[in-house]
């Protein structure tokens, strides 16, 4: 039931004219965690700062706490609420925000990316409280509302908190990701994300495509000049210096992707395509991995609705994102895309160019034999009874590599979401199955990591 509740509230960081609900979603998870007894902050991050200037508050970050015994391990759950933005007209099925069981699967925005998950977590503690047994380790959540959007703020904060709310934590614990296939997976990689805003302004509104066509030079036409010079219909990226900088593929790593079970078939029939970019097993992961990658997601202020509307845009401004990965750095990157000397000055046009980095999230990578992952093959083992995938992850959790550049802690990611759950996409949804065999591991998990050694950090 209450991830029916969570699910109805919109809380989509992306919309400005969302925020109310955002806030609204913060406090329902505090207002949880505090009902089960846990010591509960609300914490101020500030303000954002829009394209256009104007400033926003951002969505508080709950932190909260279960047990402080020395004698413990201590984790940190981090976990977010927000979600991408739904609506029905997108295509989805039932209404994205009520969330909807068919043949034990639970739809609705943001039942996999991350309601659920950090629910299961939720559970997971509440379990030990309902069986009065005492936690094995101290838990703390750390749960944000921005993560959708680059996790604005929370950067700040976790620097601030380094020593206080950081200080006893041993392990960082994030499940906010998927398995590879039906097979339960350990993620220790992500790809980092820039997201870029590519803006053309030319006559002061938009025009009649017959009667000032062929007198102006169209900012759209200007748009698309620019687009065709960051990757091609073969995946080939050609920024200079993106494909240099990308950490070269070792046997090892080869071989553990040779080992990995995956089935090109299947990944076809679940995504609807006959073909994909690589034909081989390898190939493909490595690309979905561990090699940058460049999206073109959309072009706001263009005609995009049902009809034949002939117009010129005036202003018009395209979306793009490269996935980035070891060792690029997303500093460099932003000078990398430079869009403005690489092309558009050659297209000598008198219409004005702007273009914003509006997230630059860095790529993470974990050391695997870890005992953080020792203690999570135990507890899927003990669930699952089988080993798990060890795997990458294609997305971007942003506050992944600040976690562990700033509080210097090792990080563990434990996705439960199934492989086909559609996260940003129509129809999402988390399975019964996962949501409950998921808070079962994570219990397991609880109790998996207190018999890490204080030696063995
Ligand atoms: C599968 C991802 C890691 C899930 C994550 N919540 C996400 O969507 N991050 C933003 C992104 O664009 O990758």
């Amino acid at each position: 039931y209450i991830l029916l509740e969570w699910v109805a509230i919109e809380s989509d960081s992306s919309n400005v004219l969302k925020r109310p609900d955002l806030h609204h979603m913060m406090e329902k998870a505090a207002q949880k965690l505090r009902l089960m007894g846990g010591m509960v902050e609300l914490v101020d991050i500030g303000q954002q700062e829009l394209p256009d200037g104007q400033t926003l508050a951002l969505p508080k970050v709950v932190t909260a706490q279960f047990g402080s015994d020395p004698n413990k391990r201590t984790v940190c759950i981090y976990g977010h609420v927000d979600v991408q933005p739904a609506k029905m007209d997108d295509g989805w099925a039932t209404d994205p925000y009520n969330l909807t069981d068919i043949n034990g699967n639970l739809y609705g925005r943001g039942a996999s990316d991350n309601k659920a998950p950090v629910l299961a977590w939720i559970h997971a503690v509440e379990a030990y409280q309902a069986l009065h047994m005492e936690l094995p380790v101290n838990v703390k959540f750390i749960i944000e509302g921005m993560e959708e959007t680059g996790s604005n703020g929370l950067e700040d904060m976790i620097v601030a908190q380094r020593d206080i709310f950081f200080s006893d934590v041993d392990y960082i614990i994030i499940s906010d990701c998927g398995w590879l296939s039906r097979r339960p997976a350990l993620t220790y990689g992500t790809r980092g994300n820039c997201y870029f805003f590519a803006e053309i302004e030319g006559p002061k509104q938009d025009l009649h495509s017959g009667v000032y066509g062929g007198t102006v030079i169209e900012p759209m036409t200007d748009l698309i000049g620019i687009l065709d010079t960051l990757i091609d219909p073969n995946g080939k990226i050609l920024i200079p210096g993106i494909r240099e900088a990308v950490a070269p593929l070792s046997d090892e790593e080869w071989k553990m992707y040779q080992d990995i079970q995956f089935d090109l078939e299947n990944y076809k029939n679940k995504i609807g395509v006959d073909q994909l970019m690589y034909n081989s097993k390898v190939d493909l992961l490595a690309h979905m991995w561990r090699y940058p990658t460049v999206s073109i997601h959309g072009i706001q202020g263009a005609f995009s609705d049902h009809g034949t509307k002939t117009v010129i845009p005036a202003k018009v401004v395209a979306k793009f994102s490269i996935r980035q990965v070891p060792n690029m750095d997303p500093a460099v990157v932003k000078k990398q895309v430079n869009v403005k000397n690489r092309t558009f000055l050659s297209l000598k046009s008198p219409n004005k160019l702007k273009v914003t980095m509006v997230i630059g999230a860095k790529p993470w990578l974990a050391d695997t034999q870890d005992p953080v992952f020792e203690a999570g093959k135990a507890a899927i083992k003990r669930v699952f009874n089988v080993d798990p995938d060890l795997i990458r992850e294609g997305a971007t959790i942003p506050i992944a590599r600040t976690f562990q550049d700033v509080t210097g802690k090792s990080i563990i990611m434990m996705p439960i979401g199934g492989f086909d759950d559609g996260l940003h996409s129509q129809n999402e949804k988390m399975s019964r199955y996962n949501y409950i065999e998921g808070t079962k591991y994570f219990i397991a998990y609880l109790h998996e990591v207190s018999l890490i050694k204080k030696t063995s950090v």
